[in-house]
């Protein structure tokens, strides 16, 4: 048994339809928390529409490499192709933290699955969600995410909103 925390986004598309439905086939995987959907400023030096992002929780059987592939079939699922870095997509689905059944992080340097995500102790649209799921969450070697959204630009924390669909 593993704990997974994954960050989701989509941009292109029925945003909030697709993340229902990840979150949605998530339910298999394990026992799951999700925050609710924020819109967020897309992050990163690609001009692109707003992203819809939510944070997930599961614990389940998956290993790290497990929900690598998990992560990959719910962004297949979801029609995403390859295209630019950090550009616009479906459905971007990041391992954001794996912790082993002992309590202890999954650490990894591999460029095809770094644990924790190098770039999450930086992202308002990961850190955000998070803390509403697990007001105790902590980013290893970071400390707690409470502490990292505090230590962010209150605009990009201000940023992150939660959405509500229009009627
Ligand atoms: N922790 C991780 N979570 C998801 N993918 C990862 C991780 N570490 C490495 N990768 C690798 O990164 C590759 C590119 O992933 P992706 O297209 O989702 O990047 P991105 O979302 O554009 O950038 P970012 O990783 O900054 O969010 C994947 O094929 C995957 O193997
Ligand atoms: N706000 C936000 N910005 C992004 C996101 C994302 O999920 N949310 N994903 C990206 C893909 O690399 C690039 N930029």
């Amino acid at each position: 048994m593993t704990r997974v925390v994954l960050s989701l986004g989509a941009n292109l598309g029925d945003r909030a339809a697709t993340l229902r439905a990840a979150l949605d086939a998530l339910a298999a995987d394990g026992a799951l928390a999700h925050s609710g959907l924020y819109e967020t400023p897309p992050w990163g030096p690609v001009e692109q529409p707003p992203y819809l992002n939510a944070v997930a929780v599961l614990d389940g059987d998956h290993d790290a490499r497990g929900w690598l592939a998990r992560a990959h079939e719910l962004e297949q699922d979801a029609g995403r192709t390859r295209e630019v870095r950090w550009g616009a997509r479906t459905l971007d689905v990041d391992v954001v933290t794996v912790t082993a059944a002992d309590g202890q992080p999954v650490v990894s340097a591999d460029p095809e699955l770094t644990l924790p995500h190098p770039r999450a102790h930086e992202r308002a649209f990961v850190l955000v969600p998070w803390l509403a799921v697990d007001a105790a969450a902590e980013l290893p070697g970071h400390g707690p995410v409470g502490a990292l959204v505090a230590a962010l630009d209150l605009a990009e924390v201000a940023a992150v909103v939660p959405w509500i669909p229009v009627a």
